[in-house]
């Protein structure tokens, strides 16, 4: 797996290569208050005259049509779903100098963590004890599944600098050499990139699938002594004529055979959210933090509107364009993509007012509904490979767009953008295609990381 990506790219904010996430003045998210190769799958169909069954055993009934099962796994997901983001708190263990101290921040329940005196519910808390596989548990196993069904999925960490973002998203850099890539540290990104290739794996390889009963998957080679090799419970259909023949193609088309997926995977890291007096930012730095912080300011911003929007159900203008990480993170947000935010925090009582913050960010992160359906489209091929260069062509002009584009103070947005979110987003294309009796899958991985 990871020999697809040269490891610069991959490596993570290693202390060294970090980018500087800088801190944060006093304009807090949080201000406004809160409460509230393609694999081809031998397809085997024979045409035989007559319809006969023999010598295969009979075949089980229709279960399901193809269009809401190229992918396994996919029949128990709906097609759209109204969803609201998925909360996870991370409270990261202490370090050596916070460890006398005891920790400001508790897990009450699997779900409810207090500070001072405020408590909050959440969908999961995970604590000191919590390890990498049991966050990649919670939000990693889904964010996979979602994927292949075709929905877009993203998961955004949000928190303080040194809350563990980093660590719960990539794992420490020593988790992530070649010699440690089974790593019990390593985190979310790695283990989704191992699970999504070995579900397309699972899913595709080496399976033969009946395509006049496209339920019927993973069929049985068999030999037998007079008719010689057969796949079991194959469909065997009576043919006369050329016509019956394009009649039983045509079918297949109409089952959905020609049907593709596609999903996009955002897995965002962003900068640290804290507030710019705790710092002695100076300079350029400080400028940077001021913009770092303007950026977060806006996410805040967005993330009040759209919890209000989807509380009270009453439209209004939704302020995407009001900073390039809004912009780039829109789809996520409120749009078309089912969202895992995972908010980080420390333990440290020196924290406390941070962590406070992000909690509140968090609380109202979990009012917002996002609208993610199924992107499937069930146009012939021309027409699918049309709309991926359409894709293609979408995610060049925003690339160049970005490189170029400055900002009002004079910054480029390019750098802009990297100091303020650390971003990988792949898009993922699930197809069978003509002709008929083969199989493809199609992937796509695209690598936009952003440090
Ligand atoms: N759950 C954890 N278990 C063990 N160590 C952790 C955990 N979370 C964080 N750490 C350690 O705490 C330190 C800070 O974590 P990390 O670099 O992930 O913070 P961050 O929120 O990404 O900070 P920044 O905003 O500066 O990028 C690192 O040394 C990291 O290895």
């Amino acid at each position: 797996m990871k020999s697809l990506f040269n490891s610069k790219t991959l490596t993570p904010n290693s202390q060294k290569n970090k980018p500087p996430k800088v801190p944060k003045e006093n304009l807090d998210p949080n201000s406004v208050p809160s409460d509230s190769s393609p694999y081809k799958s031998p397809g085997f169909s024979k045409l035989f005259s007559g319809k006969s069954r023999s010598p295969l055993p009979p075949r089980p009934p229709l279960k399901r049509k193809l269009s809401s099962e190229i992918l396994e796994g996919a029949a128990t997901i709906p097609t759209a779903s109204d969803s609201g983001v998925q909360v996870i708190v991370r409270i990261r263990p202490p370090s050596k100098d916070e460890e006398e101290e005891g920790s400001v921040v508790q897990k009450l329940t699997g779900n409810s963590v207090s500070i001072s005196d405020h408590t909050f519910t959440f969908d999961s808390v995970a604590d000191t004890v919590s390890t990498q596989e049991d966050v990649f548990h919670l939000v990693g196993l889904p964010l996979v599944e979602n994927c292949l069904a075709g929905f877009n999925s993203s998961i955004f960490a949000y928190g303080q600098t040194g809350s563990g973002k980093t660590y719960t998203m990539w794992g420490p850099p020593t988790a992530l050499s070649d010699e440690n890539s089974l790593s019990n540290e390593r985190g979310l990104t790695p283990r989704v990139f191992e699970r999504l290739f070995s579900r397309i794996n699972e899913i595709y390889n080496e399976q033969i699938t009946d395509l006049l009963d496209p339920t019927q998957r993973n069929l049985q080679i068999r030999e037998d002594v007079g008719t010689g090799v057969y796949v079991e419970s194959l469909t065997e259909e009576f043919v006369y004529t050329l016509k019956d023949v394009n009649q039983l193609l045509m079918k297949n088309v109409e089952d959905g055979l020609n049907a593709a997926r596609m999903s996009r995977i955002n897995l965002v890291d962003l900068a640290g959210s804290e507030r710019q007096k705790h710092t002695k930012a100076a300079g350029d730095r400080l400028k940077e933090a001021g913009n770092i912080n303007k950026s977060l300011s806006q996410l805040g911003n967005l993330i009040n509107i759209l919890g209000e929007v989807s509380q009270s159900g009453k439209q209004r203008h939704i302020p995407y364009r009001d900073s390039k990480l809004t912009f780039l993170l829109q789809e996520s947000l409120g749009g078309n993509a089912k969202l895992a935010m995972i908010c980080a925090v420390s333990p440290s009582v020196r924290c406390k007012s941070e962590s406070l913050s992000t909690l509140r960010f968090a609380q109202r992160a979990k009012a917002i509904k996002n609208k993610a359906v199924v992107n499937e489209t069930t146009q012939d091929d021309v027409n699918m490979l049309r709309e991926q260069v359409r894709l293609l062509r979408d995610e060049l002009v925003r690339i160049k767009s970005n490189r170029g584009a400055t900002m009002g103070d004079g910054y480029s947005t390019a750098e802009h953008a990297r100091r303020t979110v650390n971003l990988l987003r792949m898009s993922l294309t699930c197809t069978t295609a003509m002709p008929f009796i083969r199989m493809t899958v199609m992937k796509r991985w695209r690598l936009m990381k952003m440090m």
